[in-house]
């Protein structure tokens, strides 16, 4: 049967773009081959016999467990999939922040039961485990002997690490941990594929030895019988429940009694516990919390990631959709055309280049310092944790505030779970709680501010991401230049202004004879709006470079449309940030109202090329899961083949109404 035609409008607007959409497409995938190797593991994966999701029931419709066993059936069909694939590759490779495993969506619409298992169980035993301990798990975890999670909050505490209750107490006569769970609030609740998908899990739990107490440490534990699957004795798991999202991720909770694992289940690459029950401290202990740091830095590309998705959606959608009649007469434009429209849409397909060439800048500072870390040097750590948290944080809320953004611009189809909307937004409003509370990370943040502050005051030697706040020490109204450095250098100037005044106030808290903690938490709105500038600027000033490098390595015509969507960033933000620039920088009404004049002409630029700039993502129909943002257009078409697969359409008349709303209609004639 020949492909339905693509609709005229889209067309229309292809026929516009004034780049190479390959070109810009071979740039996100970090190169032709990269495409090139994308392509080949989608074709492999949605052409497999069990994969492709096309004459299926869709999941919404399916119960709560028959949803969560529908995904497990696709994630290990996937999993022989792309095993083969990757075998070909450095294991490493496979987590770097690339789109290639993304074709995940293509497969299950949510998130899959093993996310934990390849997301946080084995980069902990990568990183954590001895070479012994890695030698013996890390190929039954690869090869999928073992699966595993990473049980680390509690129902008690989440963020308060070392409030953990979950205890591992050496006993040096059978040379065992006794892991317990003390109470109710004890019990392990959250983790990914931990309630019926794990055999295995890293649980991080208070280690004790000889009546002392060492702190969180990550132990490997097996729950689950390899062959029934029934939980070993001494151990009880469970699922939690329905979500606001994540119905998939089979998230579940633990607790032990008492139960018995051997001395060398606890990883041993940083801190170790010798036979006699002798502790062995690791060089630095924060890097218990090493897998945390490594999520934290893909989380910024991933959502990322989940922006293109939205944004494929809502453009593809605002092209095709005409509604209203300004002029009288004509016909109803298309709704892309509106400028508040293209005020929408511009910003959050400009957002997720920004956060991915962050997020891969990102990630190769990661890189640099881990292998540093390797190598006993841990001087960047602090920079490294500072920076991870408030770009996972503010990336992640940024991310979600601009998927809400598309789903409105698309209006009531937005609503429809067909649109797939809601499970994006679903997955990404997660990201701003899990692996690090938003306001959590921001304050993490802001200690390292304010020791880089105290640290600037004194005159001393910066590390690079703070070395600017020297330029503020003493002046901090930056001098007013309106073009793209001038917003960033305003940028810097807000992010100074606010650590200064955010230390101030925590000064002057504590000489009103506060302790130290309680000025802290006084002055803690200041302190996470330091950091948000902080993190603004480090977006705005990294965007701004790795775009303008990344244009000037491209064609002119693709050059040109990436400085729009940097400047478009930089712009967007200096007017919602207009009062923090006019309290810390000498712009004037008149500029401002410049950068109003310049944002429209932006929104303008960019409006021929607005549907090449997300097929550019080219995320496929089927990744993409939507009605409203398939590469044809007919989202009409689409809508009604969707609401009629509708279980309830199925019969003319639902049982219901001769059970209940006849007696009702009948009651109402007596
Ligand atoms: C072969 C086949 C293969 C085939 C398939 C291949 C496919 C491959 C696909 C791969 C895809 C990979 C995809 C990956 C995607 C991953 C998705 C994963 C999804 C995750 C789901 C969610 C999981 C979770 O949520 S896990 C739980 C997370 N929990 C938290 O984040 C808790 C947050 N709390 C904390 O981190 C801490 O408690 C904290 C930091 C708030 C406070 O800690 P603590 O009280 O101990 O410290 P403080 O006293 O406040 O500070 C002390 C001091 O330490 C510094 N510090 C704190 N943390 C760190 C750190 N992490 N690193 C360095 N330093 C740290 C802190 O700054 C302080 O320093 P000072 O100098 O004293 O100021
Ligand atoms: C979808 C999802 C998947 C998850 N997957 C996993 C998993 O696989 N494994 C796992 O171990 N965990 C997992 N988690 C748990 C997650 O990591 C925690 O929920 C998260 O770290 C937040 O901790 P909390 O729930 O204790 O929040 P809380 O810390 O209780 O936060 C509640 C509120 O208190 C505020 N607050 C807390 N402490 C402070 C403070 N010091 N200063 C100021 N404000 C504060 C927070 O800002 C927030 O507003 C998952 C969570 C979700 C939602």
């Amino acid at each position: 049967m020949a492909e339905p035609k693509v609709c005229e409008d889209l067309l229309r607007e292809r026929r516009k773009c004034t780049f190479d959409v390959t070109e810009l497409t071979n740039l996100i995938d970090g190169g032709a081959q990269g495409t090139e190797e994308r392509h080949y593991v989608e074709n492999l994966v949605l052409n497999t016999e069990g994969l492709s999701t096309k004459n299926e029931v869709p999941e919404e419709y399916l119960s709560h467990k028959e949803r969560y066993e529908y995904a497990v059936k696709k994630a290990c069909i996937l999993y022989e999939v792309l095993k083969e694939y990757a075998a070909k590759h450095n294991t490493m490779d496979a987590f770097k922040p690339t789109n290639k495993y993304r074709v995940t969506f293509g497969v299950v619409k949510d998130i899959s039961p093993f996310m934990l298992h390849m997301g946080m169980f084995v980069p902990t035993i990568l990183n954590q485990s001895d070479p012994e301990q890695m030698a013996e798990w890390l190929p039954q975890a690869m090869s999928m002997g073992i699966l595993g999670t990473y049980a680390q909050t509690e129902l008690g505490h989440g963020t308060f690490l070392r409030g953990l209750e979950t205890t591992a107490t050496y006993d040096p006569a059978t040379e065992e941990f006794v892991l317990h769970t003390p109470t109710l609030t004890a019990y392990k609740w959250w983790p990914g594929g931990l309630a019926h998908t794990a055999n295995h899990c890293i649980v991080v739990a208070q280690l004790y030895s000889k009546g002392v107490c060492y702190g969180v440490h990550p132990f490997f534990v097996q729950i689950r019988d390899t062959e029934t699957h029934m939980p070993l004795p001494g151990v009880k798991v469970g699922e939690i429940g329905p979500k606001m999202g994540f119905q998939t991720a089979n998230n579940g909770f633990l607790g032990f009694d008492h139960y018995r694992i051997p001395r060398r289940s606890m990883l041993m690459k940083n801190a170790q516990i010798l036979k006699d029950g002798t502790y062995v401290k690791s060089k630095n202990d924060k890097l218990t919390y090493g897998t945390m740091v490594f999520v934290r830095v893909l989380i910024v590309t991933d959502v990322a990631y989940e922006l293109s998705r939205a944004a494929t959606i809502a453009v593809r959608y605002s092209a095709v959709r005409h509604q209203s009649q300004p002029k009288p007469g004509q016909p109803e434009p298309q709704i892309l055309d509106y400028v508040t429209q293209q005020h929408k849409l511009f910003i959050g397909v400009a957002t997720s280049h920004v956060f991915r060439v962050t997020g891969c800048w990102l990630w190769d500072s990661y890189s640099q310092v881990i292998a540093d870390v390797g190598k006993g040097n841990m001087d960047q750590l602090p920079e490294l944790h500072a920076l991870a948290c408030c770009l996972k944080a503010v990336c992640s809320r940024d991310a979600t505030a601009r998927v809400e953004e598309f789903r409105l611009a698309c209006g009531g189809h937005g609503f429809m779970a067909s649109s797939n909307l809601p499970i994006i937004n679903g997955i990404v409003a997660a990201t701003i709680t899990y692996e690090g509370e938003y306001t959590v990370l921001m304050l993490q943040t802001a200690r390292f501010l304010v020791k880089a502050w105290k640290q600037a005051t004194l005159g001393n030697a910066m590390t690079p991401t703070v070395s600017y706040l020297v330029r503020f020490v003493n002046n901090d109204r930056v001098r007013w230049e309106n073009r793209p450095e001038g917003i960033v250098s305003g940028f810097l100037a807000i992010a100074a202004g606010k650590t200064k005044a955010a230390c101030e106030s925590l000064q002057e808290y504590e000489r009103s004879g506060m302790d130290y903690e309680d000025a802290w938490n006084s002055a803690s709105v200041q302190l996470v709006n330091a950091s948000e500038a902080h993190c603004r600027a480090i977006l705005c000033e990294v965007s701004w470079r790795e775009l303008s490098r990344l244009a000037a390595q491209s064609s002119p015509s693709l050059g040109k449309v990436l400085l729009q969507m940097g400047e478009l960033y930089l712009i967007y933000w200096a007017l919602e940030k207009r009062g923090d620039l006019l309290l810390y920088s000498t712009i004037t009404g008149a500029d401002i109202a410049k950068l109003q004049a310049r944002y429209e002409v932006l929104l303008g630029l960019l409006r021929p090329n607005a549907v090449g700039l997300v097929d550019a993502f080219d995320i496929r129909d089927e990744i993409l899961n939507s009605t409203l943002g398939a590469y044809d257009g007919r989202v009409y078409e689409r809508l009604m083949e969707e609401a009629l697969k509708s279980p309830l359409n199925a019969e003319p008349v639902n049982q219901s109404f001769h059970k209940y709303l006849k007696p009702l209609m009948m009651k109402a004639k007596l």
